[in-house]
C-alpha cells in the first residue's frame, strides 16, 4: 500500500531530518533529483538537453529555492536557464547566488514574456507545501501565457496541498517532481499534477503511519479472492443483490453482472427484476422476493429499488440479517430520510455506504466541500460505516479513521450505471470476507481499471465496464508490482 502524508506530518518529519542533516543537504537532494528529471523530460520532449531553454518561475520560499538550485545543476549540462523572480527581495538567496554563479539569467516579471515564449520547459517553483489559496494575480498572469509544458516542483502551485482543491487560478503540470513522500494533492488532484515522480530525500524513516493510503496493484493481487483446491461455490462467499425494479431492471442487471465477474462462487438475486436478471445472467439464482432469497454472506442493496416503503422494507430486512451490507444509491437516500432503518442493524456488522455528492448531502445535511477526506471521515464516524465518497477521485473512509484514495485513470466512469457496477464489486468482496474498508477500496480500484480498459480512449458504457472486469483482474494478476509512482535512486553528488 502506498502511504500519503499531510503537509503537517511532512513538516514534522522534515524537522527531525533537518536536525541530523548538514545545512542545505535536503534541498540539495531535492533539487538534484529535480534537475535529473528535468533533464530527462527535456531529452524525451526535445531529443536533447544541452542548448535547451528552461524558464524557472520562482516564488518566495524553499519551493523557489529548489527550482533555482535545479537551474544551477542544469547549467552544468549547458541548458539555457532563465529565472523569473516573482518576489525578488524574498527569493531564496543561496539558490539565486548558485544560479547566477552557474551563468543563469535572472529577469523581472515585466521582462519575462519573451523568455517564457521561447522556453522548452517552464518550471513551477512558485509555491510548495506552504502554498495557500489560488495563484496570486502576477503568477496567474504569467501562467496564462505559458505554452511550453510545465514541470511542477513538489506540487502544482495554486492547488491546495492537503485537499487537492482549487479555488481560482492554478498550475496544470505535465510532470510533478515531488520529494520525500507523496502528499494528498498528488492523489486528489491528478489532473493538475500530470505524471508524478518521487525523489527520495531520506524522509521515509522519519514518517510514521501514513494519513492516507492508496492500494497498489500488488495489494489488489494479494487481496482479491482466488479459489483454492478446497473451495466450492459456497465457501468463497455468496453475495446477494437486491436491486432494480420491474420498470427499471438495468441496475439489477449491472450490479449482478459485476458480482458474477468479480469473484468465482455464487450470486443470488432477489427482487422484481428476477426474470430479466436470470435471462441475462443464467448463472444467478434469482427469486422475486427478498424473504426467500436464501443464505448469503453479504448483501448489495439499493440501486434502482426506489425510495418508497417497499424499498425501505427491503433495506430493513437486509440490515437485520447480520451479514455485511453495501448500501448504495436509493438505499443511501432511504437511510438519510429514515435513519431509524439502521436500528435493524447490529452495529458490529460491516456496512459500506457509497454516496455521490448529492447523496452525501442527504446523509450529512451539507455538500462534501473542498476537504473530501474530512467529509468522508465525518460521515464514516456518524454512521459507523465505511463511507465511499464518489467523484473523480474516490475517497474511502473507515469509522476508525483509515482513509484510502482511488485516483482515477481518466473520467470515463462518469457514465450512467457505473455506480451499480462498483456496488457489485464491493458486495462480492464483502461476501468473500474482506475487511469492509479494503473491500470498498479494492472495488473502487478495479472499477477504475475496468473503466480505463473498457474506454481505451473513447467513451464506454456501464455494460462495457462489466465486460471489462475480467481484463482488469487479469491485469492486476499479471502486472502486480507497478505502484504508479516512480521512485528514483538519488545519485551521490
Ligand atoms: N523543508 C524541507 O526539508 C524541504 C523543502 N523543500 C521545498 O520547500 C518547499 C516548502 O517551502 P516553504 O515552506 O519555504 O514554502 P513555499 O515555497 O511552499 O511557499 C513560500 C511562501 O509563499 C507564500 N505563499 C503562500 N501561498 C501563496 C500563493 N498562493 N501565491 C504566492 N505566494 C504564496 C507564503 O508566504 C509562503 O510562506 C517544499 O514544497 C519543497 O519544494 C525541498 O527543498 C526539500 C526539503
Ligand atoms: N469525473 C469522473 N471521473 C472519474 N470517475 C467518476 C467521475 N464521475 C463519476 N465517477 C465515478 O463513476 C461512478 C458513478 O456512480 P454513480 O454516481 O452512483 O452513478 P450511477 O448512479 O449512474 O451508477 C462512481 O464510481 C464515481 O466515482
Ligand atoms: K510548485
Amino acid at each position: 500500500m502506498q502511504g500519503i502524508w499531510t503537509t503537517e506530518r511532512i513538516r514534522e518529519a522534515e524537522g527531525k531530518l533537518f536536525a541530523v542533516t548538514p545545512d542545505g543537504e535536503l534541498m540539495r537532494r531535492a533539487s538534484f533529483g529535480l534537475a535529473t528529471h528535468l533533464a530527462g523530460f527535456l531529452a524525451e520532449r526535445t531529443g536533447g538537453v544541452a542548448g535547451r531553454r528552461v524558464v524557472l518561475l520562482v516564488g518566495s520560499g524553499d519551493n523557489g529555492g529548489d527550482a533555482l538550485w535545479a537551474g544551477a545543476f542544469l547549467r552544468r549540462r549547458s541548458v539555457a536557464v532563465t529565472a523569473v523572480l516573482l518576489k525578488p527581495e524574498k527569493a531564496h538567496a543561496r539558490g539565486l547566488a548558485a544560479l547566477r554563479k552557474a551563468g543563469g539569467r535572472v529577469v523581472s516579471v515585466e521582462d519575462s514574456p519573451q523568455w517564457i515564449d521561447k522556453a522548452d520547459v517552464v518550471v513551477d517553483g512558485i509555491v510548495g507545501i506552504s502554498g495557500k489559496g489560488p495563484l496570486r494575480p502576477d503568477a496567474a498572469e504569467l501562467i496564462k501565457h505559458v505554452r511550453a509544458p510545465i514541470v511542477a516542483v513538489d506540487l502544482p502551485s495554486g492547488v491546495d496541498p492537503d485537499t487537492g482543491a482549487v479555488d481560482g487560478p492554478y498550475v496544470t503540470a505535465t510532470l510533478t517532481v515531488t520529494f520525500g513522500a507523496p502528499k494528498p494533492v498528488h492523489a486528489l488532484a491528478p489532473q493538475q499534477c500530470g505524471d508524478i515522480v518521487l525523489v527520495d530525500i531520506g524522509l521515509r524513516p522519519e514518517l510514521g503511519e501514513p494519513d492516507l493510503h492508496r492500494l497498489e496493484l500488488t495489494d489488489l493481487a494479494d487481496l482479491w479472492p482466488i479459489p483454492g483446491a478446497g473451495d466450492d461455490k459456497y465457501t468463497q462467499g455468496v453475495v446477494g443483490i437486491a436491486a432494480g425494479s420491474a420498470t427499471y431492471p438495468g441496475a439489477a442487471v449491472l450490479a449482478s453482472g459485476s458480482a458474477v465477474h468479480a469473484t468465482a462462487g455464487m450470486v443470488r438475486y432477489a427482487g422484481p427484476a428476477a426474470d430479466v436478471v436470470r435471462g441475462r445472467w443464467p448463472e444467478i439464482v434469482a427469486t422475486g422476493s427478498i424473504t426467500d432469497a436464501g443464505r448469503v454472506q453479504a448483501w448489495v442493496v439499493g440501486p434502482g429499488i426506489g425510495t418508497g416503503s417497499e424499498g425501505r422494507e427491503v433495506l430493513r430486512h437486509i440490515l437485520g440479517q447480520g451479514v455485511p451490507v453495501c448500501a448504495d444509491a436509493d438505499a443511501t437516500t432511504i437511510i438519510a430520510q429514515h435513519p431509524d432503518v439502521l436500528d435493524a442493524r447490529d452495529p458490529d456488522t460491516p456496512l459500506v455506504l457509497t454516496p455521490h455528492a448529492g447523496e452525501y448531502e442527504r446523509l450529512m445535511g451539507a455538500r462534501p466541500g473542498a476537504d473530501r477526506v474530512k467529509a468522508a471521515r465525518d460521515a464514516a464516524k456518524k454512521y459507523s460505516a465505511v463511507v465511499l465518497l464518489k467523484g473523480h477521485c474516490t475517497v474511502i473512509a473507515a469509522p476508525d479513521g483509515r482513509v484510502a484514495v482511488n485516483t482515477p485513470r481518466g473520467s470515463w466512469l462518469a457514465t450512467a450505471g457505473s455506480g451499480d457496477v462498483l456496488t457489485g464489486l464491493i458486495g462480492s468482496l464483502l461476501a468473500a470476507g474482506l475487511d469492509p474498508w479494503l473491500a470498498a477500496a479494492a472495488g473502487a480500484q478495479v472499477h477504475s481499471l475496468a473503466g480505463a480498459l473498457a474506454a481505451d480512449g473513447v467513451p464506454t458504457s456501464a455494460s462495457g465496464l462489466v465486460d471489462a472486469i475480467p481484463g482488469a483482474l487479469k491485469l492486476v494478476r499479471d502486472t502486480a508490482g507497478d505502484s504508479g509512482v516512480e521512485v528514483i535512486e538519488l545519485p551521490v553528488n
